[in-house]
């Protein structure tokens, strides 16, 4: 089977910044091989993460800077894939094409009260930029299409959850825990129809935001887990958290920064009143890993589906305190990182998105209708070149 080099790039909601992976990849479908050759990681400068927080609420964003951001962002995008092209010792001519996820900053899968306030989303980086900047050809803009079908437009993941982990053995969830939270369930021995998809609710979007709040901006992140292991859970404010009505909802559904951003953590720190603030972190970080199981018990284990295996990933699996929250509050189940399955949870994403995008250019469905709830399936992205060599190098390639 012919092998391509491809890139894959993701820029999550953690706002975080851009993790790069270059893979060698192959096959469609459950056929698909892929493997890590390289990668590197580009984390977004504190300003830059301000603007794009700034950018992601409608009561802070301007419609200027959007504009300008989809074409920093480009651009930024491209010298990363020029750096990790020169790390890996490879020419832009070794690279078949980049699939880019973009940088979202809106999602409003639900829609408006207003005739023409349909379901959207936006993903900023824009792709003719990444071409220019690399010459090399750039699938991404994913997620309208699936909206387009009438889709949530996520969790997008679930297409390669599935062919990288189903079992005949386990009935596997697969949690990513990045800003947002979002499991795969693959049910034992099931087909492609049984998948179910749905964001559980916060990752590490409350957290980030209210360790940014206490240390001044000192701090963007809780380290290993460290202020809420010094920390004591409330229960009462745990208890009101627990309360919110996004973790009722019935999937499929799918959120972000509209529901769990800084406007909701104003609310969080008014409701913790004079708690310490290391309570608050223990706190918000025991209320993510909940929100997690509990989801797996409303609405996994339900009609008699079971749940063996817990596969965790994104940044979250890297911190302890959550870890052994999730642990705590799931002990029957086995609990694993990507790490296990010999999968980085740091680039999961990045490969995902590399075999999305390949799938696209060889015309291949490359969403589950039935986890994203989309009516039929349909091959999602957007395909940009803006040099000849670049376009040739794609279409002298027949991906059949
Ligand atoms: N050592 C660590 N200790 C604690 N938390 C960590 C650690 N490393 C990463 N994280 C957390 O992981 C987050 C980044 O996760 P990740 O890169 O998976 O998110 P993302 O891809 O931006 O989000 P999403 O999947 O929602 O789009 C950081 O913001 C931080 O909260
Ligand atoms: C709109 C959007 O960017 N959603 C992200 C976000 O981050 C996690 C969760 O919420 C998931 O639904 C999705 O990303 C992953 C990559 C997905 O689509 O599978």
């Amino acid at each position: 089977m012919e092998k391509h080099l491809g890139i894959g790039l993701m820029s999550g909601t953690s706002l975080d910044g851009i993790d790069a992976v270059l893979v060698e990849i192959s096959g469609k479908y459950t056929e698909t091989k892929v493997n890590v050759i390289d990668s590197l990681s580009f984390s977004f400068p504190k300003e830059l993460r301000e603007e794009l927080k700034e950018l992601c609420s409608p009561l802070t964003a301007s419609l200027e800077n959007i504009c300008s951001m989809n074409m920093y962002l480009g651009k930024e995008m491209g010298k990363i894939v020029n750096d990790l092209l020169v790390k890996a010792n490879k020419q832009k001519e070794d690279v078949l094409y980049i699939s880019s996820h973009g940088q979202t900053i809106y999602h409003n899968p639900a829609g408006g009260k207003r005739l023409t306030a349909v379901p959207g989303t936006l993903q900023i980086g824009d792709l003719s930029v990444l071409s220019e900047v690399t010459g090399i050809t750039a699938v991404g803009d994913f997620r309208t299409a699936d909206m387009a079908a009438g889709g949530q437009g996520a969790p997008l993941v679930s297409f390669v959850d599935y062919i990288l982990f189903k079992s005949e053995k386990y009935s596997r969830a697969i949690q990513n825990i990045g800003g947002i939270g979002n499991v795969t369930y693959l049910p034992k021995d099931g087909t492609d129809k049984d998948v179910q998809s749905f964001d559980t609710g916060p990752g590490n979007m409350v957290i980030d935001e209210v360790v940014t709040r206490i240390s001044n901006g000192k701090e963007n992140y809780d380290k290993d887990g460290k202020l809420a292991f010094q920390g004591n859970i409330n229960t009462k404010l745990l208890n009101k958290l627990l309360d919110h009505p996004y973790l009722v909802i019935e999937p499929p559904k799918t959120t972000g920064r509209e529901l769990f951003g800084a406007d909701f953590v104003d609310k969080v720190i008014h409701m913790a009143g004079d708690l310490p603030s290391e309570d608050i972190v223990s706190t918000v970080t025991a209320w993510s890993a909940r929100t997690i199981a509990d989801s797996y018990q409303r609405f996994l284990e339900v009609d008699g589906n079971n749940l063996d295996e817990v596969i965790i990933g994104g940044g979250g699996s890297y911190n302890p305190f959550l870890m052994k929250q999730i642990k705590e509050n799931l002990p029957e189940k086995n609990v694993y990182t990507h790490e296990h399955f010999g999968i980085s949870s740091d680039l999961k994403e990045a490969v995902a998105f590399a075999v999305l995008g390949y799938h696209c250019l060889q015309g291949q469905y490359n969403q589950s209708p039935s986890a994203t709830g989309a009516k039929n399936p349909v091959i999602m992205g957007k395909v940009a070149y803006t040099q000849p060599g670049a376009y040739k190098r794609v279409f002298s390639w027949r991906g059949n």
